[in-house]
């Protein structure tokens, strides 16, 4: 008997994902963050589709499914919906799509979404795009998304004066916005991001997949990075995205002889591994556009 990801691999259009060759970019950081935001960027310039596990979470609250309320009370609570849940959303959503580019972002929240995804839909990650971020600056942010909706949604606005003016409190609900945006949850949700959530980081890490984004300049007081900045470090990122192998034999064998390739190959490589797998090593390029003809090399 199939379990109920396995029937969602199925049910969306008779297909399942290991039919469809998918690439997946997590995209992780912590609560407030900006992991939508600059989804929205990338969805923009590289053709991507964004697939917000919160999101999709939210979207089956609001669809009155049978899982609704459970899912309602852990995200009031911070706490992580079972991994079943989730995959199967997401699961729908990539076989619905008519794309095959896909960021999943706030996924994998735990090792237990980890190993699940991987498990049921065989799917590893091209690269983990993972924005680092103080715990300061996201809780400023997380308090500020609902004033912003307050202040510049006219008839949020609206409902905010009737129900000071009038006396109806009970209209406040309607201008809420994100239930799990209030302090309690808000420190909740970086308890579950530091104790869940980092160790999923750190094991991907260890495979060399994640490309660190920091969001803030380092050593400065009060330097977030604006949504401009982080994104031309994240754009840096997807254009580099393909390593290009050469089979470079190196005639000392030295590891310093490494910039040297770079250059003699015609400066399109800005980055390389500075290790050697038994004469090979791999190059990013800097521009996208390079085609290359040359795949071996002598130096
Ligand atoms: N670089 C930035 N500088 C200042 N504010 C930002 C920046 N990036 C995003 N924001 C703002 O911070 C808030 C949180 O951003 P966003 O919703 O993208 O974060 P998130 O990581 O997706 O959050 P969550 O984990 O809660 O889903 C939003 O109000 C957004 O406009
Ligand atoms: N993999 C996930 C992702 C999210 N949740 C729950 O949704 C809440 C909001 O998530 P955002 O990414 O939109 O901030 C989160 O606090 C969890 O309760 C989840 O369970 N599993």
């Amino acid at each position: 008997m199939g379990t109920v990801v396995d029937t969602a691999n199925k049910e969306a259009n008779g297909s399942s994902l290991s039919e469809k060759k998918v690439t997946v970019v997590f995209v992780l950081g912590g609560p407030g963050s900006g992991k939508g935001t600059q989804c929205e960027n990338i969805v923009r310039h590289f053709g991507y589709t964004h697939l917000s596990a919160g999101d999709l979470l939210r979207a089956e609250i609001k669809s009155g499914s049978e899982n609704g309320t459970m899912i309602q009370n852990m995200i009031k609570d911070g706490k992580i919906v079972p991994s079943e849940v989730t995959i199967k959303l997401l699961q729908r959503a990539m076989l619905e799509s008519s794309n095959d580019k896909f960021l999943i972002d706030g996924f994998p929240r735990n090792e237990e979404n980890r190993a699940v995804f991987e498990s049921v839909t065989g799917i590893e990650p091209e690269f983990v795009l993972f924005l680092d971020c103080p715990k300061e600056e996201m809780e400023r942010r997380l308090l500020g998304r609902n004033q912003v909706r307050q202040m510049f949604f006219p008839i949020e606005k609206t409902i905010l004066l009737l129900s000071s003016q009038l006396h109806y409190p009970f209209l406040l609900c309607y201008v809420k916005g994100r239930e799990d945006d209030n302090i309690d949850t808000i420190r909740k949700r970086f308890k579950v991001y530091m104790e869940s959530s980092l160790p999923v980081i750190e094991y991907y890490n260890s495979k060399g997949k994640v490309r660190k984004i920091l969001l803030c300049f380092l050593l400065q007081i009060d330097a977030a990075k604006t949504v401009e900045e982080v994104f031309e470090a994240v754009k840096a990122v997807f254009t580099k995205m393909n390593p290009v192998e050469f089979n470079i034999e190196l005639k000392r064998g030295k590891k310093d002889m490494l910039p040297r390739c770079c250059t003699s190959l015609g400066n399109f490589f800005a980055a390389y591994y500075d290790t050697t797998i038994s004469g090979v090593f791999r190059a990013r390029p800097v521009r996208s556009h390079v085609s290359y003809d040359c795949d071996r090399g002598l130096i």
